[in-house]
Order: C-alpha cells, then structure tokens, then sequence
C-alpha cells in the first residue's frame, strides 16, 4: 500500500506514534523514527529492520531536527509524510489557594515549547524536503500530520497549559495547508481522545477505569493502532486538507 513512501514520525519510539510507524512499516513505507536519545527509538527501529532507521531528536532544536532530516536523506533518499506525535502531558490549577501558590510558569513554557513549538519546528524544517518531490497526478508532494487533542476544544481542570499547546496545534492547522496549497503539501491534524499508552498508563488503573467510562461509545481506551489507522487514511485520501479530526469515541470531557 505505502511501497516507495518516506516517514517521519517524532515520538516514534511509544505509544501513538510507534503504532504509526509499524504500521507504515507493515503496510511497505520506510520510517525515521525520531524521538529522545534517552528513549528506546533505538529497539523500535531494529525490531521494525531495514525499513526503519532511528534519530536522535528533541523537537524543540533546530539542530537535531536538521540532523534528522540529513538521516533521512541519506538513508531513503526523499520524504513524503511528517507524522508529528512528540508531546508531554503537564496537569496543574492556575492557582493552588491553599498553599497560596501560582502555576509554575517553567511547566507552562516547557509544554507549549514541545507540544506547540517543537511540532511548528519540525514542520517548518521537514517541509522543504517534502517540496522537493516531484507531484503526482493531483499535484500532490506530500503530507504532514500532527497530533493534537480533545483537550484543545474541552480541556478540564488543571489543563491549561496542555489545552493551550494542543489548541495552538489546531489553530495552526488550516493557515499551514493555506501556506502550502501552491506546493501540494496537505496538513491535517488528529484529536485524540483517550488512549491507552505510556502517557495514560501514568494514571492509576482505577483513574483509566472512570475515564473509559466517560466514553460513550466504544467505552474503553482507544487502541494506538486505531490512531495509526487514522494517518494510513490521512495519507490515502487527497481531500483530507487543513482540517482537525477528533477520534474520540464521541467523547467529550467533563470539568
Ligand atoms: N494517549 C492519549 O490518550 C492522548 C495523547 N495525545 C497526544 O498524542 C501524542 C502521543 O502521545 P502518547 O503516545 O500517548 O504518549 P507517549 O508518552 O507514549 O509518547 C510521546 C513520545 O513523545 C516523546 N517526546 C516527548 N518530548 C519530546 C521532545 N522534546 N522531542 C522528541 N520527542 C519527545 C516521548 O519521548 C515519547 O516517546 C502526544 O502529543 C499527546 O499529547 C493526545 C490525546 C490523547
Ligand atoms: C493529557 C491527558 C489528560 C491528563 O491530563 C492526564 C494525561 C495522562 C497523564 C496525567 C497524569 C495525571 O496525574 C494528571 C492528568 C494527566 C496529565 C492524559 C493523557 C491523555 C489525556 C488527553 O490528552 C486527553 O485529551
């Protein structure tokens, strides 16, 4: 299905974005699993073989972020689809009034740097080697995918900072497919809902209990595959462009 395509996929080595990239990897695409060196990237690319390449990368820096793209260049030549999935969870109330504490604003700049700003970093780099590819019939030369959340649109309490990086995602979204209609680069972003990874498992079990029950229907945490299958559809359907998708059980959460 993907025979030829090139994928990066930031915070490919867990949850969201490792079902990605096996997913691409199954189905004939080549993947650049970029994550944090201290991370497992290493395991996930080997265990994937010679499809699947590792690079070190917080998206937050140019420098690896160029590094990665060199990676990519040299090991598969060309690029067709950034799946963005990096991103850090934070949870904390504006104002502690017991304690008589405000939100530490080192927790509010460090998620809006990777949720918001690492995502536009990787896109802003990654995007001049999609423009670089020859287009297809429909004028097509690429893709790009980024993750966002429900969060963007009903974030609860002690959310702020998160909600606030991943409306940015959204917002960002259809401005970036306006800016690059003309090279035939598409850009659509993914809310998802809740899943079960490394990010959830966090929570105590009795926590992801109560919240699976918030899900209307399937009432259960999706499952990473289910995610990956949403980006094979992305990449497959042309028409998908400057859009937000949620994929949520029709979840919508509470305060
Ligand atoms: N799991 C869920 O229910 C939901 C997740 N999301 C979003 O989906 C995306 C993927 O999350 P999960 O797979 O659940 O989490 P995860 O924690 O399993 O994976 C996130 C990955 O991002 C990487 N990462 C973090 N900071 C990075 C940086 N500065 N540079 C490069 N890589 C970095 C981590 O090392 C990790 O491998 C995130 O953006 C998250 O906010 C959104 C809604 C729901
Ligand atoms: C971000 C999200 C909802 C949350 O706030 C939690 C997070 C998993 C880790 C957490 C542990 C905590 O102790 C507090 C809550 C939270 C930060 C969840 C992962 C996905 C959830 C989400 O994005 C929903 O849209």
């Amino acid at each position: 299905m993907f025979k030829g395509l090139v994928a990066l996929v930031t915070g490919g080595s867990s949850g969201l974005g490792k079902a990605t990239a096996e997913l691409l990897v199954k189905q004939g695409g080549r993947v650049v699993i970029c994550d944090l060196p201290s991370t497992k990237g290493q395991n996930t690319a080997k265990s994937l073989g010679e499809n699947a390449v590792f690079a070190p990368v917080d998206v937050t820096s140019e420098d690896d972020v160029k590094e990665a793209l060199q990676i990519t260049l040299d090991k598969f030549g060309r690029l067709d689809a950034l799946i963005n999935c990096a991103g850090v969870a934070s949870a904390s109330r504006v104002y502690n009034f017991k304690k008589e504490q405000p939100f530490d604003l080192n927790i509010f700049q460090n998620t809006i740097q990777v949720n918001l700003i690492g995502t536009f970093n990787v896109i802003r780099l990654a995007v001049g080697l999609i423009g670089k590819n020859a287009p297809d019939a429909d004028g097509q030369r690429g893709v790009v995918i980024n993750t966002a959340s429900v969060a963007a649109f009903d974030g609860q309490i002690g959310q702020a900072a998160y909600s606030a990086s991943k409306a940015g995602v959204v917002g960002m979204t259809l401005p970036l497919a306006r800016d690059m209609a003309k090279q035939g680069i598409r850009v659509v972003t993914i809310a998802p809902g809740l899943f079960r990874t490394p990010m959830m498992e966090q929570l105590p079990e009795p926590a992801i209990k109560s919240l699976e029950a918030s899900v209307p229907f399937p009432s259960r945490l999706g499952h990473p595959q289910e995610f990956a299958l949403l980006v094979q559809s992305i990449i497959q359907n042309p028409m998908l462009n400057g859009e937000t998708i949620r994929l949520d059980g029709s979840l919508r959460m509470q305060p």
